[in-house]
């Protein structure tokens, strides 16, 4: 089938800015990869699968536990993403592959498309279910990089928890949803502008400094996403910048797309893989 995107939506269509191949070939080679890499975790990890955390019924995780024991446990807790509808927690178990071998522990968070706007409000038990490690971390790739964002936005003390989370990564995130309400991307979502201004992490960063002013935050993006999608993370990156005491840093990854900039996560000497465990002292 054909669709006629006008130029914002092109912005906002991932798939078609790779290098690598065709818009269909990219999504269906990203989704076998994850989907592979998963299963590769699966059988390297012990696991805890489909652990409910919320009432809904995607609201599950997936815990890949290393088989090494060690007092200093990170925590990473990773965000999948695919503008809050597509993709799932079985393609999100990749990323455990070279961390578990390190003593990290991965969570592959599972949400439903609506049950997103209200992850924030659930990853209460989240937190709580991981307050034995030795540090909590986040890792998001496109709308689960807002997600994670809207964490570290979020007032803990209306939730009577404080999960103090000491690192984010931010894979090519949207950071503001209001360019997206005219777009193909809202018509699932019937975002109105109001919703769209309330979870945007880039109307949230006084309440971010508030909430996660201790958090290390690096903001990722890669060299062959949308200029849109850089536009983005270049100036959410600007934002928490000027913010005193926090520490960010943006990267631009070379040779990379909006999708293979998360894939390779899957392979421990891959420039992000190797900052997420310096990040966590594990390198
Ligand atoms: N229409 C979007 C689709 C998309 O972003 C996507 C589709 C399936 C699985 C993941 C996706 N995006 C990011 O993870 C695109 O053009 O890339």
């Amino acid at each position: 089938f054909f669709v006629f995107f006008n130029e914002l939506e092109r912005q906002f269509s991932p798939s078609q800015w790779s290098h690598r191949m065709s818009g269909d070939d990219v999504i269906k080679s990203h989704v076998t990869a994850l989907k592979e890499g998963t299963q590769l975790a699966r059988g390297l990890a012990q696991t805890l699968l489909n652990v409910p955390y919320g009432e809904g019924e995607g609201e599950k995780l997936d815990v890949y536990v290393p088989t090494t024991t060690s007092l200093d446990v990170p925590l990473v807790i990773y965000l999948h993403g695919g503008y809050w509808q597509f993709l799932s927690k079985e393609e999100s178990g990749f990323m455990a592959v070279p961390l578990v071998h390190k003593g990290v522990v991965v969570v592959a968070v599972g949400y439903d498309i609506a049950g997103g706007w209200f992850l924030t409000g659930n990853s209460l038990g989240l937190s709580l279910c991981v307050s034995l490690s030795s540090g909590l971390y986040l890792c998001g790739h496109s709308a689960g990089a807002h997600l994670a964002a809207m964490i570290l936005s979020t007032d803990w003390s209306q939730y009577s928890v404080n999960p103090q989370i000491k690192g984010a990564f931010l894979v090519s995130g949207i950071y503001d949803l209001l360019p997206i309400l005219s777009t193909y991307v809202n018509e699932p979502l019937k975002m109105t502008e109001e919703v769209a201004l309330r979870n945007s992490p880039s109307q949230l960063v006084p309440q971010l400094k508030l909430s996660s002013s201790n958090c290390d935050i690096v903001v990722a993006m890669a060299q062959n996403d949308s200029p849109e999608f850089r536009k983005q993370s270049e100036d959410y990156y600007k934002a928490l910048e000027s913010t005193e005491g926090l520490k960010v840093t943006l990267e631009d990854v070379p040779n990379t797309d909006h999708f293979n900039i998360i894939e390779q996560l899957v392979d421990g000497d891959y420039h992000l893989t190797q900052l997420l465990l310096k990040m966590m002292g594990k390198s």
